[in-house]
């Protein structure tokens, strides 16, 4: 295949995150900022590279030392296209440790292992050696889902590479590849394997808005085999926004695994909130659902989600002071978003906010460290950019592997690989 970039966006979650994983309603849109992933052939057909600069991992390995024949009696299939199981195989994973033997970091350890775990399955040794480069424009480790749109980008890439879906074409049509499955919801089924690779225990909320875009309500149906639930959500854009990050590192995995052990100290307290907020979403969604947003109701239903997260003990010191003076300046309602502990906060702003009291309070946060984003929400879900959709000059321009990992922030990413070409990208 000839070299394609792959992109997904993040998300931000509106209403219940954690209780998503305990199988709980959560409404959750996708945002304009986005990961993107350069695919191109290796000229040394036996070696695959990766290249992720924004956490400054390099790493090679031989196709031939990947252990094609050891993984084949794990490897299942469904129709001929590779399956998922409901939980990472172990014997998969150990298979794969001898080739992470290098990987000294723990951060570069868990997308190393993500990316061998996806190209194991989707791929083969028949699959020539490419380089894989990956840029995002979203914040890593804050909450907005930088690891399921990674995850989705490898998912959907391999896929292609490995014959299982085909290029999305400009305008929908009935072109399907796999026999029972869209070809969008193969990539978010092997997305969720690689969100399993990065944090363990994953509703999936995160790769399914990475994947499909939009704004869904979204539940996780526990049980082997049981499909999850999606909704989509039209009326979401009369939501205005302010995202601000705290700009304090922490894992989601640690967060997720937290909570897990409040939930087996104090079951019953734990599962009350845990039902509050399965409540508190459906009142969320029925209110977006009606033609006339009631934002008041909206805004109060943000500040009892983000109490229900300062309960299941999820919330910092970080994200106290961002809310604190987003109430001070009234600017709305305030939760923080994502796995918290650190990260991100959204603020549903009042429907009355003027420009200059919104200015003021963005500039008091940035004084006081935080940083702050304009974004949209509900963009589109994950795509492709086709070297042979380019003119001779864009394409040599954009398709550069050395340009491309070199990049110096996000705003040239979003320049060079988004605004200025947004209507060659195609869309599964
Ligand atoms: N651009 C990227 N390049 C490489 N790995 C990435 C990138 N973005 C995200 N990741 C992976 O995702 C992990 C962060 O995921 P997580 O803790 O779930 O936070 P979030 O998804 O909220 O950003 C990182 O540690 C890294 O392994
Ligand atoms: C805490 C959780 O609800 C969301 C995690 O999102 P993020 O990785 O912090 O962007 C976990 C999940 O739903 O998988
Ligand atoms: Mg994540």
């Amino acid at each position: 295949m000839p070299e394609f970039y792959v992109s997904a966006p993040g998300k931000v979650i509106l209403f219940g995150e954690h209780s998503a994983v305990y199988g709980k309603p959560a409404i959750a849109a996708a945002l304009s900022l986005r990961a993107y992933l350069l695919v191109k052939p290796n000229v040394n057909t036996d070696e695959i590279v990766l290249e992720f600069p924004d956490i400054d991992l390099k790493q090679k390995w031989k196709v031939q030392d990947i252990p094609w024949e050891s993984l084949a009696q794990y490897i299942r299939h469904n129709n001929d296209a590779p399956a998922t199981s409901d939980e990472l195989v172990p014997e998969i994973m150990d298979l794969l440790s001898d080739l992470l033997t290098d990987c000294n970091l723990s951060l570069h350890y868990i997308a190393c292992r993500c990316f061998l775990y996806l190209y194991s399955n989707l791929c083969s040794e028949n699959v020539a050696g490419h380089h894989f480069c990956i840029r995002s424009t979203l914040p890593i480790g804050a909450g907005l889902g930088s690891s399921a749109s990674t995850a989705v980008c490898l998912a959907a890439a391999l896929s292609a590479l490995g014959g299982h879906i085909k290029a999305p074409v400009h305008k929908a049509d009935d072109k399907v590849t796999l026999k029972d499955m869209k070809e969008s919801d193969f990539i978010d089924a092997w997305s969720l394997m690689g969100e399993k690779c990065f944090h363990g225990n994953p509703s999936g909320i995160d790769n399914a808005v990475a994947t499909h875009g939009g704004a869904v309500l979204y539940q996780r149906m526990t049980g082997p085999g049981n499909p999850s639930v999606r909704t989509n959500i039209r009326n979401f854009s009369a939501i205005k926004l302010l995202l601000c990050n705290s700009k304090v590192p922490r894992s989601t995995a640690e967060l997720v695994a937290s909570v897990a052990t409040q939930n087996r100290k104090f079951p019953k307290v734990s599962n009350a909130m845990l039902d509050a907020m399965d409540h508190l979403v459906t009142d969320a969604y029925l209110i977006m659902s009606t033609p006339f947003l009631d934002r008041s109701a909206l805004l109060e239903l943000v500040n009892i989600n983000h109490g229900l997260l300062v309960a299941l003990g999820v919330s910092h010191p970080s994200l106290e002071s961002i809310k604190l003076i987003s109430d001070t300046q009234k600017l709305g309602a305030t939760k923080l978003t994502g796995a918290g502990g650190g990260g991100c906060t959204i603020t549903l702003l009042r429907d009355d906010i003027s420009d200059e009291e919104l200015n003021n309070a963005k500039l008091e946060l940035e004084n006081r460290g935080f940083e702050t984003f304009s974004t949209m929400l509900g963009g589109k879900g994950v795509g492709m950019l086709l070297a042979q959709d380019l003119s001779a000059d864009q394409r040599e321009s954009k398709f550069s592997f050395e340009s491309f990992a070199a990049l110096p922030n996000r705003e040239e990413i979003e320049l060079s690989i988004g605004a200025s070409i947004l209507e060659q990208w195609r869309y599964w």
